[in-house]
C-alpha cells in the first residue's frame, strides 16, 4: 500500500508537495515491517527533477549532458562482450591493484564525475553521502543501508590511475547481462548492433548460454564499478548482509529491476532481493541534487558503520 501524504510547501521547497510514505518503509532493524509509517517530516522527499531541472533518467531530452552520454552508450555498447567482461572479472578478481580502508576510497572519488549520468555532474562522494543520508532519513535504524548507501558507487574508483585508469565505458552506466540477447528496454539498445556478441549465435538467443532460472549469480553482467565493488566486499569478507551485496552488485542493472526484463533468469532468492534493489534505487536515484552534505559533520558516524562492517583495510 502506498500513502500519499500532501505535505505543507515549504520555503526553498519548489518542487516537492506530495511525500509517499509506503510500505517498504522499515524502522526497527528487523527488515519488512507490515505497518506503513506516516512520517508528516523529517523523511526524504521525493523530487520531481534533477539537478538541472529536468525529470529523472530522461536519455532523450536535450539538456547540457546529453551528446555526451549518448556517445558514452555508444562505446559501452560497442565494447563490452561476454568474453571481455570474463577476462575483467580475472584481472580485476585477484584484487592487487591497491590496500586501502573504505574511507580512502571514498576521498579517491572526489574528484570524479559519471559520464554516463544525465541527472549528477557533482563529484561521487556527494552522490556517496547524499544516497546514505536520504536512506537513513527514512530507515533510521537499518544502519547496514546505510552503508551500503555510502559504498554502492566505490568500484567507480576503476577511473583511477592506480586502477589502470579504466575508461568510463568500462567503469560506470547501467549494466545488462552478456551472453543472451540484449533485451530492448537497456538504455539506447539501438547501439548494440555494432556489438559483435550481437551477431554470435552462442549469445544472441534468449536463454544463451544460460538456463531458466539459473540464478542472476550466475549470468555475466557487464563489466564496471557494481561487479567491482561487490567482488571487493565479498573476497574482504564484509559482514554486510546478503541484500546489502545484491544492491552492490545489480543497483545499475535498470532493465532488471525496473523494466522488469530477464525474469527467466532469476531464480526465487533473486526476486525476493529484488525488492531490496527497488527501494534502495529510490534513494540512489532521486537523492541526486546540487544540496551539499557537509562531509566533516557526518564522517564520524559513517567510520563507525565501516568499523562494525569492514576490517580497517581491504585489499582492491
Ligand atoms: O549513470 C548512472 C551511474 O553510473 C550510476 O552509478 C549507475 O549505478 C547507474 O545505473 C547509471 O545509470
Ligand atoms: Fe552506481
Ligand atoms: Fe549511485
Amino acid at each position: 500500500m502506498t500513502v500519499i501524504v500532501q505535505e505543507p510547501l515549504l520555503e526553498g521547497d519548489e518542487v516537492n508537495q506530495t511525500q509517499i510514505v509506503s510500505e517498504e518503509k522499515r524502522g526497527n532493524g528487523d527488515g519488512p515491517s507490515e505497518s506503513d509509517i506516516l512520517q508528516l517530516d523529517g523523511g526524504f522527499v521525493t523530487p520531481d527533477s534533477n539537478a538541472f531541472g529536468h525529470s529523472f533518467r530522461d536519455y532523450d531530452k536535450e539538456s547540457e549532458r546529453r551528446a555526451g552520454v549518448q556517445e558514452f552508450y555508444r562505446i559501452n555498447h560497442i565494447n563490452q562482450t561476454y568474453e571481455y567482461v570474463l577476462s575483467k572479472r580475472e584481472h580485476y578478481g585477484k584484487l592487487d591493484k591497491a590496500v586501502m580502508s573504505i574511507w580512502e576510497c571514498c576521498e579517491l572519488l572526489n574528484e570524479f564525475v559519471d559520464e554516463s549520468d544525465p541527472d549528477l555532474d557533482e563529484p561521487q562522494i556527494e552522490h556517496l553521502l547524499q544516497t546514505a543520508e536520504a536512506i537513513r532519513k527514512d530507515y533510521p535504524n537499518e544502519d547496514w543501508l546505510h552503508l551500503t548507501g555510502l559504498i554502492h558507487d566505490l568500484g567507480k574508483v576503476l577511473l583511477h590511475p592506480s586502477f589502470g585508469e579504466e575508461p568510463q565505458w568500462a567503469a560506470v552506466g547501467d549494466t545488462y547481462p552478456l551472453g543472451c540477447a540484449f533485451d530492448e528496454s537497456i538504455v539506447h539498445y539501438e547501439y548494440f548492433n555494432e556489438n559483435p556478441d550481437f551477431y554470435n549465435p552462442k549469445y544472441n538467443t534468449k536463454y544463451g548460454v544460460y538456463s531458466e532460472k539459473c540464478g542472476l549469480e550466475n549470468v555475466i553482467i557487464s563489466w564496471g564499478h557494481d561487479e567491482y565493488m561487490h567482488m571487493v566486499a565479498k573476497m574482504n569478507k564484509t559482514t554486510l548482509p546478503p541484500a546489502a551485496l545484491f544492491i552492490i552488485r545489480f543497483h545499475s542493472f535498470y532493465a532488471m529491476h525496473r523494466a522488469g526484463a530477464y525474469t527467466h533468469l532469476m531464480n526465487d532468492e533473486d526476486k525476493e532481493m529484488l525488492e531490496w534493489v527497488k527501494i534502495f534505487n529510490k534513494y540512489d536515484l532521486y537523492s541526486k541534487s546540487k544540496v551539499r552534505v557537509d562531509v566533516e559533520e557526518v564522517k564520524p558516524y559513517y567510520q563507525s558503520l565501516i568499523d562494525k562492517y569492514f576490517p580497517s583495510k581491504l585489499r582492491w
